[in-house]
């Protein structure tokens, strides 16, 4: 955008400009702006990334259906467009949020099988993105606070470098709330008869593969606390994406997830096939054992490679070239998962947002073919996904950004906890074999919570 002489932005700009400013500050906690509810607060640390932390809205996107990817991206364009920013690039500002899982727009559409009224996710809508108000960006070394506002930027930069620097460090920290009771969304004989059906298509039509999901209600005799979840989640799952979104309507979807959807910087682009899971051992003789398992099941073989491949194909026309390195596991702290990463070059004008759509949803959280596992899905689940499994994440204004795959999560609405899980189910897959798993996935975040 035009600048008028001294830096500010022209008088006769039609909507008025963001101005946004950066300043380093010393090491500070960005504690202060997670601990003010309902301030539209955000929290992302990707597992080798900085901690970016924000609150309130400079700007706001929002999109519904099929659509809302391309929308988002419309919009951001020229909310962009409209911004004057001058600091680090570490520092720039970014637009934060997520999409819902299904293309259906749930504006109108109720859930199969689910009231409005059974959903957490009323505060989220199908795509909404932020660009926050305050943003606090820490490194081992460094923070850097940016303000990005219609006015008045640097007067507020003052206010919260010195509300940042004056806050008293932490001496104690609550009590974690205990667990009252836990709901499920499933029994185990409808998750028997769900697995069944699913079994069913596959066996019968073009169907190959489908991840079904549950969902947990866990009801706490107190507030959580979201500092002190996320301080929790950063000790558990240091190779784990973070992150906490507020929703429109005072509930906060969170999570620890270990899967990266895409990264995208300038000129170079990383992602992952991560599908295929076993528990981790209680002795070193268990763990190695399972990991044997891991490796040599052609089940879960066959299951990650349906996100290998659904990964390479998608992203064909769209980059210059892509790399698969060597299959690895990742270990979580009750599970482990097959992984291979992947990498290559994209032109730099291809917006992190195109990549996105390309890759919504993979085989590890819907199903092969795509639409067909979509439209099962809806058929059998009885829960409204939401943003469960879905894209999380943050762009800037060339493009650039960052998505994981919104799993090990869940919506906390006061003293209610809503969590989500989900299993890859193939040909032969075993309900109850299933059923475990996703206990070890629930487990990853209720263990976490009280
Ligand atoms: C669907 C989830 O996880 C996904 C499914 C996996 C599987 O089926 O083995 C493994 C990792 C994730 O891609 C979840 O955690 O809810």
């Amino acid at each position: 955008m035009e600048n008028a002489p001294g830096g500010q932005p022209s008088p006769t700009t039609e909507s008025p400009a963001l101005v946004s400013r950066c300043r380093q500050l010393a090491d500070v906690s960005a504690r202060p702006i997670l601990e003010a509810p309902s301030r539209r607060r955000l929290s992302w640390t990707a597992p080798t990334g900085p901690e970016i932390v924000g609150c309130g809205a400079a700007a706001s996107l929002t999109a519904t259906g099929p659509s809302r990817i391309d929308d988002v991206r419309e919009q951001a364009e020229m909310e962009f467009a409209q911004l004057d920013y001058d600091g680090p690039t570490i520092g720039r500002p970014r637009a934060f949020g997520g999409f819902s899982f299904h293309d259906e727009d749930t504006t109108t559409a109720a859930p199969h099988g689910a009231e409005p009224s059974d959903t957490p996710w009323d505060g989220f809508g199908d795509a909404r993105f932020v660009v926050p108000r305050v943003q606090v960006v820490r490194t081992d070394e460094k923070t850097w606070l940016t303000v990005t506002r219609s006015d008045d930027t640097s007067a507020a930069l003052d206010r919260w470098q010195s509300r940042l620097e004056s806050a008293p460090p932490v001496v104690s920290r609550p009590e974690p709330p205990r667990l009252e009771s836990q709901q499920r969304s499933t029994t185990p004989d409808e998750w028997r008869h769900q697995v069944r059906r699913a079994v069913e298509a596959i066996d019968t039509t073009e169907l190959q593969k489908i991840v079904l999901a549950q969902s947990l209600t866990a009801t706490l005799d107190g507030a959580l606390a979201l500092p002190t979840m996320l301080t929790r989640l950063r000790r558990r799952y240091p190779a784990c994406y973070r992150f906490a979104i507020d929703g429109t309507d005072g509930s906060t979807f969170f999570g620890a997830t270990p899967e990266r959807l895409i990264s995208k910087d300038g000129t170079t682009f990383e992602t992952e096939a991560l599908a295929g899971s076993v528990p981790r051992g209680e002795t070193p003789d268990e763990e190695s054992s399972h990991a044997d398992d891991l490796r040599q099941s052609e089940k879960l073989d066959a299951e990650h490679a349906f996100v290998v491949d659904a990964i390479r194909t998608n992203l064909t026309d769209l980059v210059e070239s892509i790399a698969i390195r060597p299959q690895t596991i990742k270990r979580l702290a009750t599970i482990q998962h097959l992984q291979t990463p992947m990498h290559g070059q994209i032109g730099a004008n291809t917006h992190v947002l195109d990549i996105v759509r390309a890759l919504h949803p993979t085989p590890a959280v819907g199903g092969v073919p795509q639409t067909q596992a979509c439209e099962t899905i809806r058929s059998i689940e009885p829960i409204d996904r939401g943003w469960y499994a879905a894209p999380i994440g943050w762009f800037d204004e060339h493009g650039d950004g960052e998505f994981a795959v919104g799993i090990r999560s869940g919506v906390i609405s006061g003293e209610r906890v809503t969590l989500f899980a989900g299993n890859g189910i193939v040909a032969g897959s075993d309900a109850d074999e299933e059923a475990a798993e996703i206990d070890l996935k629930f487990r990853s975040i209720l263990d976490e919570l009280h």
